[in-house]
């Protein structure tokens, strides 16, 4: 199911020797929004949304259904085969289904622009929004946000800004004639979520903004920023990257978005740093240990590891010796499974991106609490990739690896795929990579195999990125 931790072993250790864990706390505490200031005169002029009020603009711009049909005799009306694991019987009642809905949706493929340039430009302060959390003055929606410490469940803030993240590229995007936007927008990648508090308080109010910070063809970058109302100020608790894919009405092909045109040097400095991302992402794919083999330097990192734990009284492949505080990597693990229910449907009728990281956040978490030993906080989130979409009615097999600790720092790899029972295929959909930080230092975690079969994650994290397809 999956990679197991014994292929997973490889990458991680080159990461950690060049981007020691506690220096990258320090820059992610110090920076500013991911490096960058925030624009001053982005919020002119902008009234804020209530969070509740997010979804309920998606549906309208994408004609969403609200009702997920069933046929008269209770099953799922299924033009999908994966829906065929699915056996949810659903009141039907008067509203319009998902299969209407979808079927409205293709008329507005003749809508979708031929080339970029006839699409008009836009400007970084058109697709600027606020979005009001009001977890202070209105304390009925704290329930769904609080988690048993006392704080606020990061899952949640996951989902929240995963749907801000489509309506600011639905707001870039917007065309004034029409009323229904032909664009299917997915999410491909979170690039980078930065904490920078420690704890999110569950009774005051949050304000979360975002813009689209560069575009290509038919990728967005959008940068958001959560802010926690303390004193009558809003302090910055995250900055987040991501980006967001553009498809047709049915979510088939890519479809064109408008360009953008920075109109400052602040501005043209975000949309350099987009067009720099991009590259990276390209030059870690190409760097990926799926393609290329490990350096000299990456062959002694696994080498060293693999000494220090030889038993020297037999000096057998097979006979091995955990050294003191250490746990061995397949001893640091936990899996799980979702039933994907209509329920956490996204607007195009797939499982919606935020729900698949909260489950993966949750899993990540509960492997760093028992591999630490002690209550993790989330630090950073990087490169969660959406490799293919989730079927409403998928088996989701969730695999959480603490792949790397160093200090109080645990880095956990949250591997998932959908498991087909009649062709019994898996095919990885999503790879999540959370880093927390516990409250008691942590065992070192050391990988037990070698001779080709070193467990991706549990090498530095520079050599561990190398194994990520990206683009
Ligand atoms: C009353 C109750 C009512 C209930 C009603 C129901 C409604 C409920 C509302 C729910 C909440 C609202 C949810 C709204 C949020 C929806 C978001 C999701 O969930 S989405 C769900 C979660 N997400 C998914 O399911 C997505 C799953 N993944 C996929 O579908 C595909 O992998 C893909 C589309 C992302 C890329 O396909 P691929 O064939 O590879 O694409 P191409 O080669 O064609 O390139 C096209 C462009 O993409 C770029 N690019 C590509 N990859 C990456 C990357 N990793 N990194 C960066 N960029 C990437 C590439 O460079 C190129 O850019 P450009 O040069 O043109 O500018």
């Amino acid at each position: 199911m999956g990679i197991s931790s014994e292929s997973l072993f490889l990458p991680v250790c080159r990461l950690c020797t060049m981007w020691k864990l506690p220096s990258f706390l320090a820059r992610t505490l110090t920076s500013g929004t991911n490096g960058l200031p925030l624009l001053p005169d982005m919020a002119e002029g902008h009234l804020p949304i209530h969070v509740n009020n997010v979804r309920s603009r998606l549906r309208e711009i994408v004609g969403a259904s609200t009702n997920w049909r069933v046929h008269s005799e209770g099953k799922v009306r299924s033009s999908a085969a994966a829906l065929r694991g699915a056996r949810i019987g659903l009141v039907k009642t008067e509203h319009r289904d998902h299969v209407q809905a979808m079927q409205e949706r293709k008329a507005l493929h003749t809508l979708l622009a031929k080339r970029q340039e006839d699409l008009p430009p836009r400007r970084m302060k058109d697709s600027y929004l606020e979005v009001i959390l009001p977890l202070g003055s209105q304390p009925q929606i704290r329930e769904k946000y609080l988690n048993v410490y006392n704080s606020v469940r990061f899952g949640r803030i996951l989902e929240d800004l995963d749907s801000l993240g489509v309506l600011i590229c639905y707001t870039h995007t917007k065309q004034e004639a029409q009323p229904r936007s032909p664009l299917s927008i997915v999410t491909a990648l979170v690039d980078k979520i930065n904490l920078r508090k420690k704890v999110v308080h569950p009774d005051c109010d949050i304000k979360f903004t975002g813009n689209v910070s560069w575009v290509g063809k038919t990728s967005m970058e959008v940068k958001m920023h959560m802010l926690q109302l303390h004193d009558g100020d809003y302090c910055p608790v995250l900055d987040a990257t991501f980006v967001m894919v553009a498809r047709d009405p049915e979510n088939k092909r890519p479809a064109f978005v408008n360009p953008l045109i920075p109109e400052s040097p602040e501005e043209e400095e975000i949309f350099k740093q987009g067009e720099m991302n991009k590259l990276k992402r390209i030059d870690f794919s190409t760097a990926s240990l799926l393609k290329m083999a490990p350096t000299a330097e990456e062959r002694n990192i696994v080498h060293d590891i693999f000494l220090n734990t030889l038993d020297t009284r037999t000096v057998s492949f097979r006979s091995r010796v955990l050294p003191p505080n250490s746990v061995w990597m397949e001893d640091a693990k936990l899996k799980g499974l979702q039933i994907c229910h209509p329920q956490e449907r996204n607007i195009f009728n797939r499982i919606f991106g935020g729900f698949l990281m909260r489950k993966a956040f949750e899993l990540g978490w509960a492997t760093a609490c028992s591999c630490g030993g002690s209550r993790p906080f989330i630090v950073s989130v990087d490169d969660i990739m959406f490799q293919r979409p989730v079927e409403v009615g998928s088996l989701l097999l969730l695999s959480g690896q603490v792949c790397y600790t160093e200090k109080n720092y645990i880095q956990v790899r949250v591997h998932s795929e959908v498991y087909d029972a009649d062709t019994r295929e898996h095919h990885t959909t999503n790879i999540f990579h959370f880093t927390f930080i516990s409250e008691n230092e942590v065992p070192r975690v050391v990988p037990k195999t070698y001779g080709g079969k070193y467990p991706v994650n549990a090498l530095p994290l520079k050599l561990w990125k190398r194994t990520l397809p990206f683009c």
